[in-house]
């Protein structure tokens, strides 16, 4: 039985600032959801991000202190069986009336239950996910703007064993950032390329003729560009398919996903990718029967951050070993923070340990 349900406001500014199309983000707010029964605590992290598919903070909040007051006393596992269902089909995710949907709040509340639940039962929450997840996933460096980075970075991620690198595009003007890219491509050092993966993000920056400006332009370069998300303003299936189709990378779909997917079959969205952001599609089961519900329709996975404090990057980097499929995932956020709720998953090699402790691994 639940005896406290309490939120914990926090404001974490970051190191610099994070930019992409969508503007700035120069703090995250947030608040801490902490659960405890039995002895036991459970954390789950709200910070809700509308530019990423989100509900905003302020309505996150009603919905928590609604719940807060309302689920003292109430068993969690069938509280976590509402607000995340285990037999929800993915297709009933994104069904939801966009002004109904408050994703940032159920995720929260969701990740608080299920680290209480896997820590009664005495095993980490990915093993409570799925017996057979991994104990490691592999995970991408994310340095900014394609515009301030140069191949020096690039050589001290590949030295440090992070080889797969996203940068945001989209920002500057077109013609400067594939300037950029040139530049790129003659300063890497022969060899380095080869163990070198780029992702690429322009946050729906560009019309269709801008994208296939881009991607017709990318194409030519001997630049080891593996994917590129969000590449249209208006992600039309169509438009995208046509595009996928001159990509010689994945095109990949993460803020217009749930506005898209509802009810829709993965192959008909035009994209061979789908980034997956659990606070915006509203839990940790939903998110891993929706990553299952794509592979199975050959489609590829990646789970990302929200720039999420600590509490957020564990129970989201179980999830992700718990799909215990071979790609990097873009959690690798940690540091952006210049001050965190406690210590981020450790990353090492390019590889996040999700450690042994029961639940999710995160303390306060
Ligand atoms: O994918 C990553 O490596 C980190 C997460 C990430 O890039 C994002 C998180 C939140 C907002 C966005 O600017 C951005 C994204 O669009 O993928
Ligand atoms: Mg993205």
């Amino acid at each position: 039985m639940i005896e406290r349900l309490e939120l914990r406001p926090y404001a974490l500014p970051l190191r610099r600032p994070w930019a992409s199309a969508h503007g700035a983000i120069r703090l995250r707010r947030g608040l801490l959801v902490r659960v405890e029964a039995k002895g036991l605590i459970g954390y789950g992290d709200c910070a809700p991000l509308p530019e990423a598919g989100t509900e905003p903070l302020v309505a996150a909040s009603a919905m928590l202190e609604r719940w807060a007051h309302a689920f003292v006393g109430c068993d969690p596992e069938q509280l976590l069986t509402e607000i995340d269902p285990l037999d929800e089909t993915a297709h009933a995710i994104g069904c939801t009336p966009p002004k109904e949907r408050t994703p940032a709040a159920h995720y929260a509340l969701a990740c608080a239950l299920a680290d209480l639940l896997s820590q009664q039962r005495g095993i980490c929450l990915r093993c409570w996910l799925n017996p057979a997840a991994c104990a490691r996933i592999a995970v991408n460096a994310a340095l900014g703007p394609v515009a301030q980075v140069d191949a020096a970075q690039l050589a001290d991620c590949i030295r440090r064993g992070l080889r797969v690198i996203k940068l945001k595009v989209g920002i500057a003007p077109l013609e400067d950032e594939l300037a950029v890219l040139r530049a790129l491509e003659r300063a890497i050092e022969p060899g380095l390329a080869d163990r070198l993966v780029l992702r690429l993000d322009a946050n729906g920056a560009w019309g269709l003729a801008q994208a296939h400006r881009f991607i017709e332009a990318t194409a030519r370069l001997r630049l080891p560009i593996e994917s590129l998300e969000e590449p249209l303003a208006d992600p039309d299936p169509l438009r995208l398919a046509e595009l996928q189709s001159q990509a010689p990378f994945a095109l990949a779909l993460d803020e217009s996903l749930i506005a898209r997917f509802a009810g829709c079959d993965p192959r008909a969205l035009g994209v061979r990718r789908l980034v997956l952001k659990p606070a915006a599609i509203g839990g940790l089961r939903r998110t891993l029967a929706l990553a299952r519900h794509t592979q199975g329709s050959s489609l590829e996975v990646v789970i990302t951050s929200l720039i999420d404090s600590a509490a957020g990057l564990w129970p989201t980097a179980q999830l992700a070993g718990a799909l215990a499929n071979p790609l990097a995932h873009g959690l690798g956020t940690g540091a952006w923070l210049a001050r965190d709720l406690g210590t981020p998953p450790l990353i090492q090699d390019g590889w996040m340990a999700l450690g042994d402790r029961p639940g999710s691994g995160f303390s306060a």
